[in-house]
C-alpha cells in the first residue's frame, strides 16, 4: 500500500511568522545516552519528542535505566533520569535512526548479557561496519557487520583504529560511552576526511559538560580517560537543521521567518545557515526576537563543499532548484548511506518535477529550470519530505509523499508549515 499524499501547500504571499523549534535530535540523544550513563540522577530540559529520540528512550530503559517524563506537550519533555547498572538480554529497535544504531552499541557492550540490535528496512543497508569492528577490537563479542547484530560486554577498552570517514557517527557513538569503559579508548581514525565534523565537537563538548575528561588535541586522535560520568541538569537547544525548510521559506517567498533561542555559540551545523542562507541570497540577522531570514527576492545558485554540514543538503538542494543560476554542491558522498541514498533520491525527485539535477562523485550538480507539479517521493527520509514542502511552496501541484515521516524529528512539520504560511508568531 502506497503512503498517503500531502498536497504541499504553494505560498500566496510573502510568509512572514515566528517559528519555535522544538529541542535538537543530535543534542537530545547524546544527553539523555550521557545521563543514563552518569553517576546519579539527572535531568534533560526541552528534550526533543519524537520518533529517533522515542527509539533512544526505550533502548535506554531496555539497558537498565529508569526515564520519567514530566512537563510533557507534543514536541517537548524534561526527563528525569537515574541510570542502572547497564543490563543485557534486551532486544532494541533502532528505527532508522542513526544516533540509535551508533551510539547505543557501546553503551550495549558495557552488559555481561548479550543485546540483539535491529531495525527498519533501510536500517539494515546503512554502514556499521567500522564501529562494530572497533567494538570487537576493544574486547566485545559483535555478531555481523550490519544490522541485525548482537554485542556482548564486558568490553575493556583501550586503542583503536577506526575509519568515520563513512560517518561522523561511528566516533561519536564510541567516545560517548567511552568514560565507562575499563581503559578509557582512544581512538584514530584511518581514512578520508570525516564528515559533519560539527557532530564531533557536539560530541567531545558535550562529554566535557559532563564531566569526562577528553584529549582531542592531536589531529585524528581522540582519548578519553576512563572515569564517572557526571550527573547533570542539562537543557537541550532548538533544533537548527530543522529549522532549514522554514528559513528557505522566507526566501522562497520573499517574506520574513525569525526562529527564537537561536544559540549564541552552538557546534550544530545549523548554525552554518546564516551564512549558506546569506550566500544564497538572504538578508540574515540577530534580533531582538531571534534569527530573522528574509528573502531579498533574488535566490542565487551555490558551489559549496557541505561535508560539515551534510544533513542540510537534501534542504540547500531544493532551494538550488528554485534558484536564478547553477549550484554545485560537493564533499557529502557519504550521505548515500543516511536514511536513504540521498544523491540518488535528490536527483530522481528533483528530475520528477521537470528539473535539471545530476548527481556527482560526492555531491549534487543543480541546474534550475521550470518545474511542474507532481509526486515527491520521501523515501522515508525526514529531509526528503521537508526538501519538497520547500519547492512546493513556489510550484503549484507538488505532493508529498508521507509527510508523517518528519516524525522522525519534527512530529509537528505539517501543523508548523501551515501556522506559518498562516502568519503566526
Ligand atoms: O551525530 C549526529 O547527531 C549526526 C551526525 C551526522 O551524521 P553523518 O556523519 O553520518 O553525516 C548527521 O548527518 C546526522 O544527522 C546527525
Ligand atoms: C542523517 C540524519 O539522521 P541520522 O541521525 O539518522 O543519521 C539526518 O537527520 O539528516
Amino acid at each position: 500500500m502506497s503512503a498517503p499524499l500531502w498536497p504541499a501547500p504553494t505560498a500566496t504571499e510573502p510568509v512572514r511568522a515566528t517559528v519555535a523549534l522544538p529541542g535538537s535530535k543530535s543534542v537530545t540523544n547524546r544527553a539523555l545516552l550521557l545521563a543514563a550513563l552518569a553517576e546519579g540522577p539527572g535531568t534533560v530540559r526541552r528534550a526533543l519528542r519524537s520518533r529517533d529520540a522515542d527509539l533512544m528512550v526505550d533502548a535506554l530503559r531496555a539497558l537498565g535505566a529508569t526515564m520519567i517524563p514530566s512537563d510533557e506537550s507534543a514536541s517537548a519533555v524534561d526527563w528525569a533520569i537515574t541510570p542502572g547498572p547497564v543490563t543485557g538480554g534486551a532486544r532494541i529497535d533502532v528505527g532508522l535512526a542513526g544516533t540509535v544504531m551508533r551510539f547505543v552499541p557501546s553503551m550495549a557492550a558495557l552488559a555481561a548479557d548479550e543485546v540483539f540490535f535491529d531495525g527498519d528496512p533501510h536500517a539494515r543497508k546503512r554502514p556499521m561496519g567500522p564501529i562494530l569492528h572497533a567494538l570487537r577490537a576493544l574486547g566485545a563479542e559483535v555478531s555481523g557487520d550490519a544490522l541485525p547484530f548482537t554485542i556482548k560486554g564486558p568490553l575493556t577498552g583501550g586503542e583503536v583504529r577506526l575509519d568515520a570517514s563513512g560517518s561522523s557517527q561511528f566516533l561519536s557513538g564510541l567516545l560517548l560511552t567511552a568514560a565507562r569503559f575499563a581503559k578509557g579508548v582512544t581512538v584514530r581514525h584511518d581514512g578520508p576526511p570525516i564528515p559533519s565534523q560539527p557532530h564531533i565537537r557536539m560530541t567531545v563538548q558535550m562529554l566535557r559538560e559532563f564531566g569526562v575528561v577528553v584529549d582531542d588535541s592531536e589531529p585524528d586522535v581522540w582519548r578519553v580517560e576512563p572515569g564517572p560520568i557526571g550527573a547533570r541538569d542539562f537543557t537541550v537547544e532548538p533544533d537548527l537543521s530543522n529549522a532549514a525548510p522554514f528559513l528557505c521559506a522566507a526566501m522562497v517567498t520573499g517574506g520574513t521567518v525569525t526562529v527564537p533561542g537561536w544559540p549564541a555559540h552552538t557546534t550544530q551545523p545549523g548554525d552554518q545557515l546564516r551564512t549558506l542562507l546569506a550566500d544564497m541570497g538572504a538578508s540574515v540577522e540577530h534580533t531582538p526576537d531571534g534569527l530573522a531570514v528574509t528573502g531579498t527576492g533574488r535566490i542565487a545558485g551555490i558551489e559549496a563543499d557541505l561535508r560539515d554540514v551534510a544533513e542540510l543538503t537534501p534542504t540547500i538542494a531544493a532551494l538550488a532548484t528554485l534558484a536564478d543560476s547553477p549550484s554545485r554542491i560537493g564533499g557529502v558522498a557519504h550521505i548515500r548511506g543516511h536514511e536513504t541514498d540521498r544523491l540518488a533520491a535528490l536527483v530522481a525527485e528533483i528530475n520528477g518535477l521537470g528539473g535539471d539535477a545530476n548527481e556527482t562523485e560526492d555531491g549534487l550538480e543543480i541546474r534550475p529550470r521550470p518545474l511542474s507539479g507532481g509526486v515527491f517521493h520521501s523515501y522515508a527520509d525526514h529531509r526528503m519530505a521537508t526538501a519538497g514542502a520547500v519547492i512546493g511552496l513556489a510550484v503549484p501541484g507538488v505532493e508529498v509523499e508521507d509527510i508523517a515521516t518528519t516524525g522522525k524529528t519534527l512530529p509537528e512539520f505539517a501543523s508548523m508549515w501551515a501556522d506559518m504560511l498562516r502568519g503566526a508568531r
